[in-house]
């Protein structure tokens, strides 16, 4: 057996969280080598190494994460005191969810799973998702509710480093998918001004509002919790659909939730 161990980038010797900026460069080296970017699940989606059923898989599992971030940004928003806050974030839901006659981020993902072939009724229901990925994303809107409102502000930072996976994947998948054409990656399109937006408001916000040390670690540890919500979405979807353990009730491709 070979393990494919991906070596972590050096980390530079922790320094002490004494100011805004100490805690933006930590934040920044903690992306650096606990983003879901480094992951091998990724690499092949990107570099065309998989086949249509297992990037079928990826998207329906997506979904279940696209689907609930509204209820998570709705979460946040119940936690914020500050109405200028409150308005700022709200904006999130309907990039989700869309408002009357404009689609959104939703809409978006489903175009992308209807032209993988998958059924949108099987896609809405979650029913053929990995267990993990249920538990993570419903521990990411968990977390947001029992923890501080700087912690749930701060467990979104890892829309700071989007930007760049997403320009890889619409690179990568334009040029190694023939199922897969620029209309279908209009979801991570419109993400690309999305995200930078939304990151550049909760990079500010912690920012201002973690003033001691120990508040600054803390935003810190939130942003490592996300880290592993995403990167235990990937370690899942590897096991299951590149080794090969499908657990039991999940998506088979060809065999459920669409045309192989
Ligand atoms: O494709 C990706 O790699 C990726 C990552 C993330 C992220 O870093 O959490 C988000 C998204 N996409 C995304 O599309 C999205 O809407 C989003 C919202 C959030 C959040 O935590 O509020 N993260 C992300």
């Amino acid at each position: 057996m070979t393990l494919d161990l991906v070596p972590p980038p050096a980390l530079s010797p922790a320094r002490a969280l004494d100011s805004a900026d100490a805690l933006e460069a930590r934040l920044r080296e903690i992306g650096a080598a606990r983003y879901h970017d480094r992951h091998p699940f990724h690499h092949l989606l990107h570099s065309g190494a998989l086949n249509r059923g297992q990037v079928q898989a990826w998207a329906l599992n997506r979904f279940y994460y696209q689907s609930m971030i509204p209820l998570k940004d709705a979460v946040v928003l119940s936690r914020l005191q500050d109405r200028e806050t409150r308005r700022e974030w709200r904006h999130r839901i309907e990039d989700h969810d869309g408002s009357a006659g404009e689609e959104g981020g939703i809409d978006r993902w489903l175009a992308l799973t209807d032209a993988l072939g998958l059924d949108r009724d099987y896609v809405v229901s979650a029913a053929g998702i990995l267990p993990a990925t249920r538990f993570a994303v419903d521990a990411y809107v968990d977390f947001v509710g029992r923890r501080s409102p700087l912690d749930a502000v701060a467990s979104s930072l890892t829309e700071l480093f989007a930007p760049a996976i997403h320009e890889q994947r619409i690179a990568g998948m334009l040029r190694h998918y023939d199922f897969v054409n620029p209309e279908v990656m209009r979801y991570f399109s419109t993400r690309l001004t999305q995200a930078p937006r939304d990151a550049g408001f909760a990079l500010a916000y912690v920012r201002s509002n973690a003033r001691t040390p120990e508040q600054r670690e803390a935003v810190c540890q939130a942003l490592i919790f996300k880290t592993n919500v995403l990167w235990v979405q990937l370690d899942a979807l590897h096991h299951a659909y590149v080794t090969g353990h499908v657990p039991p009730g999940a998506f088979r491709p060809g065999q459920d939730g669409g045309t192989a």
